[in-house]
């Protein structure tokens, strides 16, 4: 049995459509990311599988149950994130998960067992208020997994973070997939789907135009594979000739050869001692929606 099957779902807001003609089954223990831009109509499809939003059209099942009208024999059984911005005002971190796990009848013992495990065991005491960007987004993480759901659905849990701290969150979220649990996870950061999710489902202007495996993505797009020399390893005129080398152009950067067969290009210029300061760069998942809408992806 899927995890999450939708039928032709659609919401449109007065008569503005968020979301049109999306149908998915996501299957248990997967990891599935919805990427696309701001107004994508990713929170308002997520809020229709998780049973918040009622959709126009179309229907919904979760863990073999439908999800509308409300269901409550669902409610233990899947995990939805909070925006940071919704937690009771002026508690501590700890007070903050235990009220979260007496709503769901869990002991404080497995609730503490999260902090630490999202990292906040140091901060327990802190109120929600004083905590970092990336503490506030794990502290809404363990809330919504204290009462161990078979589903959890994240809306942008890395948004509004740095760099730096979005990464530090992967592990986190890599990891609550562990064990067979279903994640469904929507982002602007095309990256952050390659990595995480099995599966990504690419949406624009309430629809999913493409869904399936990162890999499988950039593959069907057939894009040609750049790769960049340093500046003066090889004449122009030299790689152009090159088996297999479709193009060379000379960039700031250095030579751009590109090619659809990367491992014939790197054997010759192996065979030439061209190697020095060589990078290999394959299409990704910004290139997949450029390719799908036409348009540049911006986060
Ligand atoms: N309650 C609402 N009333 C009217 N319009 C809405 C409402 N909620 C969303 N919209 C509109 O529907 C479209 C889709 O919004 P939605 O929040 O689902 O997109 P999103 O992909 O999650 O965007 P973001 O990444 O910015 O959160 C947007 O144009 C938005 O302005």
């Amino acid at each position: 049995m899927s995890a999450i099957s939708a039928h032709d779902l659609a919401k449109s807001y007065d008569g503005f459509a968020a979301v049109a003609e999306v149908s998915l089954e996501v299957a248990r223990g997967e990891f599935l990311g919805v990427v696309g831009p701001n107004g994508a109509g990713k929170t308002t499809l997520l809020e229709m599988l998780e049973g918040l939003r009622r959709p126009d059209r179309g229907e919904v099942r979760v863990l073999g149950e439908p999800t509308w009208p409300r269901n409550p024999r669902l409610r233990p059984r899947i995990g939805v994130q909070l925006q940071a911005s919704s937690f009771f005002e002026r508690l501590t971190a700890r007070e903050q998960i235990h009220t979260f796990a007496s709503l769901y009848g869990v002991g404080r013992g497995p609730a503490d067992a999260w902090l630490e495990r999202v990292g906040l065991g140091e901060r327990a005491n802190a109120r929600v208020e004083d905590l970092s960007g990336g503490q506030a987004q794990r502290l809404s993480i363990a809330c919504a997994l204290v009462h161990d759901p078979e589903l959890v659905f994240l809306d942008e849990p890395t948004a509004a973070l740095d760099p730096q701290s979005r990464r530090n969150l992967w592990d986190l979220l890599s990891s609550i997939n562990d064990s067979g649990r279903t994640v469904v996870l929507t982002t602007h950061h095309m990256d952050e789907a390659e990595v995480l999710c099995d599966r990504v489902a690419v949406m624009d202007a309430g629809r999913v135009l493409r869904l399936d495996t990162p890999t499988a993505l950039v593959r069907d797009l057939d894009a040609p594979v750049r790769i960049t020399l340093a500046p003066g390893a090889l004449a122009a005129s030299d790689a152009a000739a090159l088996p297999a080398v479709l193009e060379s152009t000379e960039t700031v950067d250095g030579l751009v050869l590109t090619t659809r067969d990367p491992g014939a290009v790197v054997a010759a210029l192996g065979a030439r001692d061209a190697l020095a300061g060589l990078s290999v760069h394959t299409a990704n998942l910004e290139d997949v929606f450029l390719a799908l809408t036409g348009r540049e992806f911006r986060a």
